[in-house]
């Protein structure tokens, strides 16, 4: 029998394959040559070259430390450059045409209104920069026959101390652009238990919200995201392993814990080439990624930081292709859970799994059965 499902999708499919992404940084994924634009136009003398290319390697290389703090350093240059209305409007713009291009057909975008404030701008201005810019990207995708929808998350930065007035930012744009809220930066000796007045405003609202847990920290980290603050998802969560045991003979046992997320569906947005640079898995064949898949966690598959990382949608599941054996119904169901954890209305989602992603991943499933020339 001759099967597609035998044959490893190759870099082609997977960038037309549909994909769902629900953790990206809008910070972390300008293109380098609109940094040194920026930085010019905006007389920001500190970027470590004016090359590109150079600069692109600049961030991947200085974020390849091992450590989520130093990572998080590299950030000082792109919010640098993002301090005016026709900055954000240009960086989300190009980030929607960028992942649309990318084959991505929904993303959710997060970044930090309180980072974008140098310049004078308001913390209400910030964010209808963005949503602007996400449309005009969406606009100018549609018109090169790449349909995507662009959701943002705003986040809050956990050493902060803003977490509760950027919830009701969220709050108050959700129903124009804001699908959501997220808690973000250095996770050692900043529990998001700190900022529980935020999380308990949000579910008085009936609003939702991720939190980047199980990172750079492991179990408590986790345990305080889901059972004080009630995450919906968890950002980034692999520590989850460590509450996972896996026997010589290849049994598995679950602590309460991992046992809880994966019986409540609880998403785990992973992001395997952020965590090999931060230190939190050693290799793709070895990220978690493998092992909660076949255990049939919600695990979803992101990007994080496309410029930090040099990586795209496409390129972590080429990574993963590789590590793991993916095929297409591999990459379906990542897409499918994906789509199914994203914070659009219900009747929404239903309608993009089943008009857009799955069509799409039959007609390349399809593609076999017609001679190609
Ligand atoms: O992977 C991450 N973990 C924690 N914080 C992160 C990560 N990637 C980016 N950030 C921070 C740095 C950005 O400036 C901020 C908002 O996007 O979120
Ligand atoms: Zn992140």
């Amino acid at each position: 029998m001759h099967s597609q499902h035998a044959v490893s999708p190759s870099a082609e499919h997977i960038r037309r394959a549909p994909k769902v992404l629900l953790h990206d940084h809008l910070d972390g994924g300008l293109r380098p040559a609109t940094i040194v634009e920026l930085a010019a136009a905006v007389g920001y003398g500190n970027l470590p070259t004016d090359d590109p290319d150079a600069l692109g390697t600049w961030f991947r290389e200085a974020a390849d430390s091992g450590s989520l703090e130093r990572y998080l350093e590299t950030f000082t240059h792109t919010c640098a450059v993002m301090q005016t209305r026709e900055a954000l409007v240009r960086v989300a713009a190009e980030c929607a045409e960028d992942l649309a291009a990318d084959g991505v057909v929904y993303a959710e975008i997060r970044y930090a209104p309180e980072q974008h404030l140098d310049a004078g701008l308001t913390l209400d201005e910030v964010v209808e920069a963005v949503n602007e810019g996400f449309r005009i990207g969406e606009h100018n995708a549609a018109r090169t026959g790449h349909r995507i929808r662009v959701g943002a998350l705003l986040t809050a930065m956990r050493h902060a101390a803003r977490s509760l007035e950027i919830a009701e930012l969220a709050n108050r744009y959700r129903d124009a652009g804001v699908v959501g809220f997220d808690i973000a930066g250095a996770e050692a000796g900043h529990p998001p238990t700190r900022h529980l007045d935020a999380f308990e405003y949000l579910q008085r609202e009936n609003f939702h919200f991720t939190i980047h847990a199980g990172e750079a920290f492991g179990l408590p980290s986790i345990w305080e995201a889901v059972q004080w603050c009630g995450a919906d998802r968890l950002g980034h969560g692999v520590r989850i392993i460590d509450d996972i045991d896996v026997k010589d003979d290849g049994s598995v046992s679950l602590g309460r814990l991992a046992a809880y997320v994966r019986d409540k569906r609880i998403p785990l947005e992973m992001c395997p080439t952020s965590n090999l640079q931060t230190g939190a898995a050693d290799s793709y064949a070895d990220h978690p990624i493998g092992l909660l898949r076949k255990l049939y966690f919600r695990v979803t598959v992101n990007t994080d930081n496309r410029l930090m990382s040099g990586t795209s949608m496409t390129r972590e599941f080429e990574h993963l292709v590789d590590a793991f054996g993916y095929d297409l119904d591999d990459m379906q169901w990542f897409t499918v859970n994906a789509m199914k954890s994203a914070f659009i209305p219900f009747d929404e989602r239903l309608a993009m799994i089943n008009e857009v992603i799955k069509p799409g991943y039959a007609a390349l499933r399809a593609e076999w059965l017609f001679p190609r020339g």
